[in-house]
């Protein structure tokens, strides 16, 4: 995962009559803020060449890449599965696209909340020869307000991103204290072997520079170690769908109401007659107005959701509408 390359890409390389592409993977679990941290990185056109975005939706409807179409790249959206597993093989067949395509530079993959990093970088390594790209440095996103819970709760799996990152993004550090915020900075360091560690609020930080110290780093060689893949067995998504116009108390009160079985959720809604994009990570709701697609649906993402009950709350919202 480009711990022996040499550096960032800093200029247009050329490789066998082909300008390098180099490819970066951008993972975290679930609403830890990567395609926050995406927009931030895309805000300033890359000037070594066009940058495209692979994204990585585990539930059956892309939200991310309605968000990322905004942007200046080209996007190209996988949903209903995980690289990781289900859409194995779609990864390389995605970045062999880009490459038949126009010289893209830069890619940036946002891996979906719930893919092993380790099952990511294995095949990119794999690929990387054939198909001309260099890989790294890759970006571990984590949420500061949920790292104990999310550390707790996952153990191995978020260890294992923190191994194979080459950089890490304590991000959300707005939503602690700051002392707790550097707290878990040291904890995530401490298991980094020198790699650098960042915090953020929405995944504010200049893109050379964050590049730029993990490429430092990964030209040291330095190792990551070796875990065993943690499964985040019986993960399973829904999608609800929200055609008529809402309440904005109705739909606050059911995301407050939603079980922990539900770890994320996000999509496309009317409220009050305004299209907006819901944003649901456990403590946290944001409903900000947005450029909507024309199907207004949620989707829910966690482990042993009652999908009915959770529907049942939903049109409950819906007709407290009719109510008004
Ligand atoms: N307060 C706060 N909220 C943030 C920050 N970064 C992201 N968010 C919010 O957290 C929510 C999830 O952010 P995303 O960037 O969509 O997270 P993600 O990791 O791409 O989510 P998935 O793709 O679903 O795994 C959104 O509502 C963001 O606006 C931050 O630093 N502080």
């Amino acid at each position: 995962m480009g711990r022996g390359s040499p550096s960032i890409l800093l200029s247009a390389d050329v490789t066998k009559g082909i300008a390098a592409m180099r490819v970066h993977l951008i993972f975290g679990f679930l609403g830890a803020g990567k395609t926050t941290l995406l927009l931030n990185l895309l805000r300033n056109p890359d000037p070594n060449g066009p940058t495209a975005v692979i994204v990585n939706e585990f539930g059956e409807a892309g939200v991310d890449g309605a968000i990322l179409r905004g942007t200046h790249v080209d996007v190209l959206e996988y949903a209903s599965g995980c690289f990781c597993c289900s859409l194995k093989g779609a990864l390389l067949d995605g970045l062999r696209e880009l490459r038949q395509g126009r010289l893209i530079v830069r890619v940036f993959v946002e891996a979906s909340g719930v893919a092993q990093a380790e099952e990511l970088i294995a095949p990119l390594a794999d690929g990387a020869g054939a198909l001309s790209f260099a890989v790294g440095p890759s970006i571990a996103v984590f949420d500061a307000a949920r790292y104990d819970h999310l550390s707790d709760m996952l153990g191995e799996f978020l260890d294992g991103q923190i191994r194979h990152a080459d950089v890490a993004l304590l991000n959300k550090i707005d939503l602690v204290p700051a002392d707790a915020a550097e707290e878990i900075r040291r904890k995530i360091a401490g298991k980094m072997s020198g790699r650098p560690v960042f915090c953020a609020v929405r995944g504010d930080v200049d893109a050379a520079f964050l590049l730029e110290a993990a490429a430092g780093r990964a030209a040291a060689g330095e190792k990551p170690g070796h875990g065993v893949p943690a499964g985040l067995d019986g993960v399973s998504s829904a999608v609800l769908a929200a055609g008529s116009d809402l309440k904005r108390r109705a739909v606050e009160g059911f995301f407050r109401r939603l079980p922990p079985s539900v770890w994320r959720a996000k999509g496309f809604l009317t409220i009050e007659g305004i299209p907006m994009l819901a944003q649901y990570v456990p403590g946290q709701l944001e409903l900000t107005p947005a450029a909507a697609p024309d199907h207004r649906q949620l989707i829910l993402i966690g482990r042993g959701m009652d999908q009915a009950a959770i529907a049942g709350n939903f049109a409950e919202t819906a007709r407290s509408f009719s109510r008004f």
